[in-house]
């Protein structure tokens, strides 16, 4: 490990100096300089916001930070000293971890040993686990961020929010390896947390502001600039402005992303043009019961866009995957256009006319090594054939007009979708249900999760043009006032069950109040 000064002429005091500082990072992948020179520092006892659109290149720095990507050039300074970081190990020696957005938990192992695990220190002895110091130790972890999770709890058992909060106290371990305060790495940590969960999860960033540095990425840019101190926007890999969070507004920190004066009317009503006439029904669902849902009634019209809003654990995922064949149903009765769905497998769905854009997209929604034009045209094998012959030019250009429709960043079509930003893969995900134009009944849960403002806005375009033509939309939002800005209505579940039914339409739309009212 080679060790220089940042700053031997003249040497800040060691308080003064950055906790963590970069310059010049430089990373080329085929085809892409995914970091090209970038600057950045986040200062002792700061919480510094990492902003910038999807492909922008902040997973890249971010990989680079912990020694899971190597850079080309560039130095990495921890206070001050010049290190390299070759692996995770290296990085928590130096007291930089990560906590990551696809979480890394053992399920079957408690928090405990989760937290634990790996710096097990006094927690083993001559072989052999010492439970009793293994579940202080991690009490001790869990204290500091002033968690009240039982470590004794089976990770599996625990929400999403919870094990956020297991990673986090696991990632403060690193505190044994260094004298120096840790910088601690959040990436996305906010993307599936609900409303509530996220301000618990603003309570402990603020906790660990108090002896650590934390920098925190998200799409969310209200959310940058209420728990940040500052933020570092990015843009084509390079470093391309500071704003201080202290009076700013997320179109300042909008415009430093796309470099020109953006809309943050990102919902933007007008452009819903519903056919004359009584709207016909087009999705009826009547008394459906699953695992986790039950007696669900629900009616889709055609061209309406429906959101069910509520918290974790009311079923509406389930609802959402049900309807898509992926999850199992114990009774109910569900038609489209007036004729049976067949809700054993998704095959029988998509052939239907259902589209689903899941939440899980690494998990359900893509084949990583498959080519970005393979994963678009996955469920559509019209799109490239004509007749029983494969004709890849026709696939070409289908997929080529929709990469550029939603400026999908990626060096070819036939590239890896698992080379591509996560928000870039999402695009693609969608993208698989309009090319074929034959979609009747759209269910997305999350669609514009990891999705900066530009894709999201491209999304709600979208989801507009295809209500226009008829297209039923099932929606689980990414927050309420996504929710009331894209529904025409909404409904809300809560323990499996509906529970209420708020009209939202264009004109007359409730308050996010309105619908937390209709939730507790
Ligand atoms: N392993 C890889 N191989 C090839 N290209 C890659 C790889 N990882 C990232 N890239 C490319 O580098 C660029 C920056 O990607 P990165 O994931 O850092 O962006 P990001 O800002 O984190 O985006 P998002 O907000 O969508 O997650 C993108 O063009 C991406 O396609």
């Amino acid at each position: 490990m080679s060790i220089e000064l940042a700053n031997q002429q003249s040497p800040l005091p060691a308080s003064l100096l950055p906790a963590l500082e970069v310059r010049g990072l430089v990373k080329h992948y085929p085809g892409v300089k995914a970091l090209d020179g970038v600057d950045f520092h986040v200062n002792q006892n700061e919480v510094l916001g990492l902003a910038g659109e999807n492909g922008a290149g902040k997973s890249t720095l971010l990989k680079a930070l912990v020694g899971l990507v190597r850079p080309d050039a560039g130095q990495i300074y921890v206070r001050g000293e010049k290190v390299r970081m070759r692996s995770v190990v290296d990085a928590a020696n130096h007291g930089v971890g990560m906590v990551f957005q696809e979480q890394s938990l053992v399920p079957n192992l408690t928090a405990a040993e989760n937290i634990v695990l790996g710096s097990e220190g006094p927690g083993v002895r001559r072989g052999m686990y010492r439970w009793d110091t293994m579940r202080k130790l991690a009490q001790e972890q869990l204290d500091k961020i002033g968690s009240t999770i039982d470590p004794r709890a089976r990770t599996d058992t625990l929400t999403f929010a919870d094990r956020q909060m297991v990673e986090i106290a696991k990632v403060l371990r690193i505190e044994q390896r260094t004298r120096f305060a840790p910088v601690i790495i959040l990436d996305e940590p906010t993307s599936v947390l609900e409303s509530g969960e996220v301000e618990t999860l603003f309570t402990q960033i603020r906790r660990l502001r108090e002896f650590a540095s934390v920098i925190f990425v998200s799409h969310r840019l209200d959310e940058v600039l209420e728990v940040c101190d500052r933020v570092t926007v990015l843009r084509g890999g390079q470093s391309v402005g500071d704003v201080a969070t202290a009076g700013a507004v997320p179109g300042d920190l909008h415009r430093l992303m796309i470099g020109s004066t953006g809309s943050d009317d990102h919902y933007h009503d007008s452009s819903i043009e519903r056919p004359a006439g009584e709207p016909r029904p087009r999705l009826t669902v009547r008394g459906l019961s699953g695992p986790s849902f039950r007696d669900v009634d629900l009616d889709i019209a055609e061209g309406e866009i429906l959101a069910i809003v509520g918290v974790h654990g009311s079923g509406r995922e389930d609802v959402c995957r049900a309807l898509f064949g992926a999850q199992e149903t114990v009774a109910g009765e569900v038609t489209l256009d007036g004729k049976k769905l067949d809700l054993s497998g998704s095959r029988a769905a998509c052939s239907a006319g259902v589209g689903y854009v899941p939440a899980e997209r690494k998990i359900e929604g893509m084949v990583g090594p498959m080519s970005v034009a393979d994963n678009m045209t996955l469920t559509k094998q019209g799109v490239r054939c004509v007749g029983p012959l494969v004709v890849p030019v026709r696939q070409a250009s289908v997929v080529d007009t929709w990469i550029s429709r939603l400026s999908i960043r990626t060096p070819h079509r036939g590239t890896a979708i698992q080379r591509l930003s996560g928000g870039n893969q999402q695009k693609v995900v969608l993208a698989r249900w309009l090319v074929g134009g034959d979609i009747r009944l759209l269910l997305l849960d999350h669609p514009t999760r990891g999705l900066d403002i530009g894709a999201r806005s491209e999304v709600y375009k979208l989801m507009r043009e295809l209500a226009n033509t008829g297209v039923a939309t099932l929606l689980l939002a990414d927050s309420l006032e996504e929710a009331i800005g894209m529904a025409d209505r909404i409904v809300v579940m809560s323990d499996g069950r509906i529970t209420a039914e708020v009209a939202c339409p264009s004109g007359a739309k409730p308050t996010p109040l309105d619908l937390v009212k209709e939730m507790v």
